[in-house]
């Protein structure tokens, strides 16, 4: 069960700025009586204190609803008309009867990716890397999370779960709008705060296949990777930080999962067509298809 805490995380903020331009008028308000020393204004001071509060109370909040659209959910949101999604404010946006997610969790250069383009030639998933739509948010001109994206992948840590799950969300509601309802979430959720928020207001995921693979194999591979691929964290000294973040905030994830008996454990060390077997009776055995 979500805590109020981070079930709130998304709502919060709007309703913060209410509260502080509610509080500033009332503060006024305490102000404007004291301030000439009696125990009241005149009733046609006290109208037009009145008539002066009422027009800042809808100002300010006109002032915190376009301040929220700058806010990190509604910006890297867009609204959807789809008439299919739920509307409920408090359950998930999709129902899981719908639209099926995979998460796709394991070390960095377990093989993730490789698999998951097998699956998309071969059963028509819906491929999305959280870390392709963390780069491609970076990377996008103006966009204000930038420079904080940039550092965290630099420094093989988890970019805050507001920017990631938008982002996410955004992808599904697009694709969902075409037509598409098989999606694998590929390198997410990485942290136990991203699996709840993520279940409760996206949609519960169907399982995990998870990638096993001993660390000096995926060293290996990033690195021959890194040679050509031009990410800033494929080199050892990045790899090392991913490394420890995959085991101390991801593999709870992981263990979180597996209570639920939601995981598949697929062996990766092995030719790429020996783990696209294993991919494949996985995704047959828990899917179907
Ligand atoms: N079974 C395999 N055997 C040998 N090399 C592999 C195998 N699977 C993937 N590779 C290679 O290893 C590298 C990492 O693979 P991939 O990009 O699929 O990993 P990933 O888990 O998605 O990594 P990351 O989480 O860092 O994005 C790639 O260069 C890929 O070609
Ligand atoms: O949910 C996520 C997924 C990724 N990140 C950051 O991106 C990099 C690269 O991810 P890959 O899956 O290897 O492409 C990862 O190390 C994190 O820094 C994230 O913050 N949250």
């Amino acid at each position: 069960m979500l805590s109020p805490v981070l079930r709130s995380t998304f709502r919060c903020s709007i309703n913060a700025s209410r509260l502080k331009a509610s509080n500033s008028c009332a503060l006024l308000s305490k102000r404007l009586y004291s301030s000439n020393g009696s125990s009241g204004p005149s009733s046609s001071h006290r109208g037009k204190i009145l008539a002066l509060l009422g027009a800042l109370a809808v100002g300010s909040t006109i002032a915190s609803i376009s301040y929220q659209k700058n806010g990190p959910v509604e910006y890297v949101e867009k609204d959807s008309s789809s008439q299919s999604q739920q509307t409920s404010s408090q359950g998930p946006a999709f129902s899981p009867k719908d639209v099926s997610v995979i998460f796709v969790l394991g070390g960095p250069g377990a093989g993730k990716g490789t698999q998951c383009a097998n699956l998309v030639r071969d059963h028509q998933f819906v491929h999305l890397s959280a870390g392709d739509l963390l780069r491609a948010e970076q990377n996008r001109e103006g966009s204000k999370y930038g420079d904080m994206i940039r550092h965290h992948i630099k420094e093989g840590k988890i970019v805050p779960q507001e920017v990631t799950v938008a982002l996410l969300k955004q992808a599904i509601r697009e694709n969902y709008d075409l037509g598409k309802k098989r999606f694998l979430v590929d390198g997410f959720p990485r942290k136990m705060d991203q699996a709840l928020t993520f279940e409760e207001q996206i949609v519960p995921s169907k399982f995990t296949l998870f990638f096993d693979c001993p660390e000096k194999v995926m060293l290996k591979r990033l690195v021959e990777r890194g040679k050509t691929s031009g990410r800033s964290d494929d080199n050892v000294e990045s790899i090392k930080k991913r490394f420890a973040t995959f085991i101390e905030t991801s593999m709870p994830v992981v263990n979180y999962f597996e209570s639920q008996d939601k995981v598949v454990t697929v062996s990766c060390d092995h030719t790429v067509e020996q783990v696209y077997d294993q991919v494949k009776a996985a995704v047959k055995d828990k899917i179907g298809n």
